[in-house]
């Protein structure tokens, strides 16, 4: 069985790239990193270790790598006999890889009529969604059909805290044991890929909206709290109990969205925080901030992690307070390094706080979520 994974990153490579070998798939990892994909197809195997006192570690076989930029043709030639593709690229960049999904999917509807799935394994609300209307975008009218008859195109919701490496061999990577891996059932095409932890559900709304609007939307507040105070890493921010009492608020009030939207237990969910917490402060792993906060202009999007939960609160007539003290940190977010803040703050400069955090989010000029934030 051939995976075909696009992005050999800290989520390629130590969440996906491990689960797919586990479940005996020979798995392509696709990249444009010339020196990882060198190294791939060097060593074709590489170690996860896990952040925890034992420091478990997994030898992960059977993997190579192309690269797209000087190799496309190839990654065309994988997409036609892959059993299953999966990506872990950051949404922003599934429209790229979609135009050579979209070649792959051209030569298999001409040589190949198993089923195929491709999942998007992003922080995205639909991830798979967008990823699947760029394909769609970028194939002739002629082959819609017979692609969207054969292809299985499920969302996902993906969850394990990878934090930026700094092993020796560049391969390798440090990450939580914890993970969680849920999959639409309803959308797979042909029997679902035996991967042994990935959890196939009916309703995955709730799952993906409870892990962006807790997992997520925590991580954002502590990471751009933190950042404006000077903090380094996430666990160093949380240290500080004023960052920590504005997380728990934030999550408080996500958490009400969750309980009374879907219908989650009380006290489950403030467990669920609480565990989440818990492996935010995990000593084994060190996490920068600029890690958690990067691309602030996509987590001020509509449907992402601090404004959606922020919108289905106050079409609740429940005012977000914990929420908008995250957004406003956002805002503030002035990282040299990130060039999504560099052009926040651009923005923000030349079109004054209101404008620009409405044409950033997608909200009207006078909501109370924009005027919160003056
Ligand atoms: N790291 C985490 O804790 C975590 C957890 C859950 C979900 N995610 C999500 O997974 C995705 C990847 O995150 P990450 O932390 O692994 O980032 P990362 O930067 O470590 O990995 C992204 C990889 O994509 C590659 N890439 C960029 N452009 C490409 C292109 N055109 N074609 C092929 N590959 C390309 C990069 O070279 C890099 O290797 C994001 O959507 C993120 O939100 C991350
Ligand atoms: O990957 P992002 O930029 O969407 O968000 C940063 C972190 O919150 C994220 O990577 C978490 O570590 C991850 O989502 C945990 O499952």
């Amino acid at each position: 069985m051939l995976g075909v994974h696009f992005g050999a990153g800290n989520i390629g490579r130590g969440f996906i790239g491990k689960l797919l070998s586990e479940a005996n798939y020979r798995t392509c990892f696709v990249d444009v990193n010339e020196e990882i994909i060198r190294l791939l197809n060097e060593k074709e195997s590489y170690q996860v270790f896990y952040a925890e006192e034992e420091k478990r570690s997994f030898t992960i076989t059977n993997v190579y790598g192309i690269n797209s930029a000087t190799n496309p043709d190839d990654v065309v030639e994988a997409i036609a006999s892959a059993n299953i593709v999966t990506t872990a690229v950051g949404t922003n960049i599934l429209p790229i890889i979609a135009k050579l999904i979209a070649r792959g999917l051209v030569k298999r509807v001409e040589e190949n009529n198993q089923p195929l799935n491709i999942i998007a394994c992003e922080n995205a609300i639909g991830g798979t969604d967008i990823l699947k209307k760029a394909i769609l975008s970028e194939l002739d009218g002629e082959y819609h059909e017979k692609v969207l008859e054969m292809v299985g195109f499920p969302n996902a919701a993906v969850d394990r805290i990878v934090p930026n490496q700094t092993q020796e061999n560049p391969l390798d990577v440090m990450v939580e044991p914890f993970f969680e891996w849920v999959v639409e059932k309803k959308a797979i095409k042909g029997a679902v890929p035996p991967i042994e932890g990935i959890h196939y559900v009916d309703n995955l709304n709730a799952y993906i909206e409870r892990k962006l609007y807790t997992v997520n939307t925590g991580h954002a507040v502590t990471a751009y709290l933190g950042y404006l105070e000077g903090k380094k890493t996430v666990q160093e921010a949380l240290e500080d109990s004023e960052i920590r009492n504005a997380v728990y608020k934030a999550l408080r009030e996500t958490g009400k969205l969750m309980v009374d939207k879907y219908d989650f237990d009380q006290q489950a969910h403030e467990a669920y925080i609480e565990k989440i917490i818990g492996r935010f402060t995990n000593p084994f792993i060190i996490d920068d901030v600029t890690r958690v906060a990067r691309n602030p202009i996509k987590k001020l999007g509509y449907n992402e992690r601090l404004i959606s939960p922020a919108r289905q609160l106050l079409e609740r007539d429940i005012y977000p307070e914990g929420l908008l003290v995250g957004i406003k940190a956002a805002l503030h977010y002035n990282f040299e390094g990130d060039e999504e803040a560099v052009e926040l703050q651009r923005k923000i400069k030349e079109q004054g706080v209101q404008k620009a955090l409405a044409e950033i989010s997608g909200i009207e000029e006078d909501s109370p979520i924009v005027v919160g934030c003056l």
